[in-house]
């Protein structure tokens, strides 16, 4: 078999025993004894041998290929690359084998028969089809025999033959889990399938097998994993939830990275049969995925639903003015007592405004007022738990943090709206259309954090009369995934909405607000290098930047400042002056390592007790969600007690929650001191230490800068160059394809009348320059411009 070209040491060896097994992945740890090896400093007769490994059997003969490495804690090991089962290499051996009592019904006899008919190739035969045996052994015989064999060796051949295309033993044995036997005839005859139904296999690993395995450049099948792969790429990167067909051709051709006209036309071909597949939707010109269409429409619907229900509290402006309550001694200003009315007369409303202007202040004087006429109507009903019970207030937001902080101003329980709609991992939500959640208003905070998709799940688990209130910042970055929520709502116009403008936040955090106001007029003011009580700036070369931030964060640490209390933001993990390496800066002033310290190493992250870490991916099973910050309280490795996982693992304190991470889970933890804006989002810190420079390029944009700068509540130190500021202020963001706000309307007319230019180029006659004359044609949507190179991953 050919393999890659590695410089790698060979161990053939039996099998003494298995010395751990992960629960949840294919690492094993084996004692092998060794027969022959390449090794030439190695006299010992055993080896402790890690390793991605399949069912393998005590007692079997197995080559290992990999290479020696040094354990921190256990000393010398062999790390397998890869590995494959030795069959005996005669014939008696191979009846020996088929007789060892390993295949239930094969005795010596049986053994000697098959070995007769199919040769020394015996086994790799009836791997192929178990129907060779037919005649040979009883069919039930047969069919054990070819199960076992490819439990035992069904995984060995697909890690051996994914490690042939490039492909790790991680991902070979996710294959494995998901498609079984089949996975090996999959991978090697249809990868192309792979890109629509698996995650983990890109379109270019698809390709990079397809065309080893010798698939033509037109394959009806290449081109539809091409189109479909390119249609959730770009809706993804850029947000889209469509894109127009010259975008999606263009768009495909660069995935392809092949121009030519007769490649234009198989693209064309493969979108048609996408279509009729049902797998892309063409709407009027509008080319979308299948999930995210019905997710747009599907939240128009439900909103227009919802729009023509009337809550049976059929609240009036008497019953609020007799019962608002205003929390503590505050007079609300005109607009702000509009927006309570509004909002508890509307069947859905929308809140927005900057930060200080009193939308918190606003949820808490609904809610409070919501309550007052619930009870007061509950004494006139016949059952008053079961009043209070149908009209309940439920809040969420789609972050944890953001969550957490509603129930504390509101006193009332608040979740994420994953927990809210009981999603948990990949599942279908528990709360949908047929099981809607229960209660009687529902506020969402954070809307601006909204995706299509998400909202579709969560307006669909919304019950006729259920008030909804949609409280956001559309000045904010827009969602991570796909679409642009609240601004559609807010410009659809159909749904009741006020925007609160004045600003109340005094003292501390003042400046901030005023200048996150400026920022929103796309420029930065004239005092923005000016130090001011709570803010200030270092303008500096990009390459001073780390020095800079180093210097900034110990000074904030001399002042008090904690490591809860400060938080770096900058836009993505690359860079000097990126996440990864002022994390690594922050780290060793908040929490330099101490010698004879624990420490857990993943990646080329060390961490240690005390840090401040960040969840990367929504856990709703254990509820902690990705933007959760948490502390790591203790670093236990796999004999200390009381370490059940029997795995070094971490232990992080979330707000008082706690919970382990065995080293297999640690891919969901990131250091925390410093993270993306786009984490950040829905958090606040006192204070912030914001970090911009011209080598994130397309990253800066007015609404990434103002949602860092309002992240921070009392305090907000800029550092970094100016022009990138600047650049940033001024740049506005990406126009996204979505037609939300449109479809609320009614107003779904054909797409390219709308949207695209008349000389925009017709692709189906490309010139050479057409990909420059498309980009600079539609800049302001293009999916793909100044992207390269740059993937989600990169700031999510
Ligand atoms: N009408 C008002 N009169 C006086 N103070 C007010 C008024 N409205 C709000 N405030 C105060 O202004 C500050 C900001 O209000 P609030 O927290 O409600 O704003 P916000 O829009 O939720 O801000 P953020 O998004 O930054 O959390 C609070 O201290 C609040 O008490």
């Amino acid at each position: 078999m050919a393999y890659p070209e590695k410089q790698l040491d060979k161990i053939t060896g039996t099998l003494q025993n298995v010395i751990f097994s992960s629960t949840d992945s294919y690492f094993k740890i084996l004692s092998v004894h060794i027969e022959e090896s390449t090794l030439e400093d190695w006299q010992e007769p055993e080896m402790i041998t890690t390793g991605t490994f399949a069912d393998v059997q005590e007692g079997s003969v197995y080559g290992f290929y990999g290479t020696m490495v040094r354990h921190p804690k256990y000393g010398q090991q062999f790390k397998v690359d890869h590995y494959e089962n030795e069959l005996p290499p005669d014939e008696n051996g191979l009846i020996k084998y088929l007789a060892s009592g390993q295949f239930s019904g094969i005795g010596k006899k049986t053994a000697e028969k098959i070995v007769d008919h199919l040769g020394l190739n015996a086994v790799n035969l009836i791997l192929d089809d178990a129907k060779i045996l037919d005649g040979i052994v009883k069919t039930e015989t047969a069919k054990k025999l070819a199960r076992t064999l490819q439990l035992n060796m069904g995984l060995e051949r697909l890690f051996q033959i994914s490690n042939q295309f490039g492909i790790g033993a991680d991902i070979a044995g996710r294959l494995f889990d998901q498609y079984g036997n089949e996975a090996q005839d999959i991978l090697t005859q249809d990868p192309y399938r792979l890109v629509f139904e698996f995650d983990g296999i890109s379109f270019k690993k698809a390709d990079d097998v397809g065309r080893k395995i010798g698939v033509a450049t037109f394959d009806k099948r290449r081109m539809q994993a091409a189109v479909y792969a390119t249609m959730m790429n770009v809706s993804f990167q850029s947000g889209h939830v469509f894109l127009s067909y010259d975008q999606l051709l263009l768009s495909t051709a660069q995935t392809i990275h092949d121009q030519r006209n007769e490649v234009v036309v198989q693209i064309k071909q493969a979108v048609k049969n996408l279509i009729q597949s049902n797998i892309l939707v063409d709407d009027n010109g509008r080319f979308y995925a299948q999930s995210l269409y019905n997710a747009e429409k599907n939240t128009a619907t439900n909103l227009k639903r919802l729009l023509q229900t009337h809550s049976s509290l059929d609240i009036t402006a008497n019953d609020i003015d007799e019962n608002f309550v205003t929390p503590g001694q505050m007079v609300l200003d005109d607009t702000q007592i509009d927006a309570v009315k509004a909002g508890l007369k509307s069947q859905i409303f929308l809140l927005t405004g900057g930060p200080g202007t009193g939308k918190t202040t606003i949820i808490r004087t609904m809610v409070a007022t919501w309550k007052k006429i619930v009870q007061n109507r509950a004494k006139f009903s016949d059952d008053n738990k079961d009043f209070l019970k149908q009209y309940k207030v439920r809040m969420a937001s789609p972050t944890g943090r953001a969550a957490k902080r509603m129930t504390e101003v509101t006193g009332y329980d608040a979740s994420t709206i994953h927990r809210l709609l009981g999603i948990a991992d990949l599942d279908e939500p528990e709360f949908n259309a047929d099981n809607p959640i229960a209660g009687g208003l529902l506020i969402i905070d954070e809307a601006s954090m909204l995706d299509i998709e998400l909202t579709s799940k969560l307006f669909s688990a919304v019950p006729n009369g259920m008030k909804v209130i949609i409280v956001g910042d559309s000045d904010q970055l827009p969602s991570v995934g796909p679409g642009n929520v609240l601004e559609d709502l807010v410009t659809s116009g159909d749904i009741p909405h006020v925007e609160l403008q004045v600003i109340y936040r005094q003292g501390r955090g003042s400046s901030i607000t005023k200048l996150a106001t400026h920022i929103k007029q796309g420029e930065l003011p004239a005092d923005f290098i000016t130090n001011q009580s709570d803010r200030s700036s270092f303008m500096v070369k990009a390459e001073q930047v780390p020095q800079a931030v180093q210097q900034v964060v110990r000074l904030a640490i001399k002042k008090g400042y904690t490591q809860d209390d400060l938080q770096i933001l900058t836009p993505m993990y690359k860079t000097s002056a990126g996440v990864t390496a002022l994390n690594q800066m922050a780290q060793n002033l908040f929490n330099p390592l101490k010698p004879t310290q624990k420490t857990l190493q993943f990646g080329t992250t060390i961490f240690r007790r005390g840090d401040k870490v960040l969840q990367l991916e929504n856990d709703s099973e254990r509820d902690v969600y990705n933007g959760d910050m948490g502390k790591i309280t203790a670093i236990q490795y796999k004999h200390d007690v009381g370490n059940d996982d029997k795995e070094d693992r971490l232990v992080v304190d979330f707000d008082g929650k706690e919970l382990t991470y065995p080293k297999k889970n640690l891919k969901q933890l990131s250091l925390a001191y410093a993270t993306t804006v786009h984490k950040a989002q829905g958090n606040e810190f006192q204070l912030v230490i914001m970090v911009l420079t011209n080598n994130f390029g397309v990253m800066l944009n007015r609404n990434l800068l103002y949602t860092g700068i309002t992240r921070a509540k009392s305090a907000l130190i800029l550092v970094g160059e100016y022009a990138a500021f600047e650049r940033a202020s001024r740049a506005a963001v990406p126009k996204r394809f979505t037609f939300l706000q449109q479809r609320l309307s009614d107003n779904t007319n054909d797409f390219k009348s709308d949207f695209i230019s008349e000389d925009m180029p017709v692709i189906s006659e490309p010139s050479t320059n057409y990909l420059t004359v498309a980009m600079i044609k539609s800049d302001e949507v293009d999916p793909m411009i100044g992207m390269k190179n740059i993937t989600p991953f990169d700031f999510m």
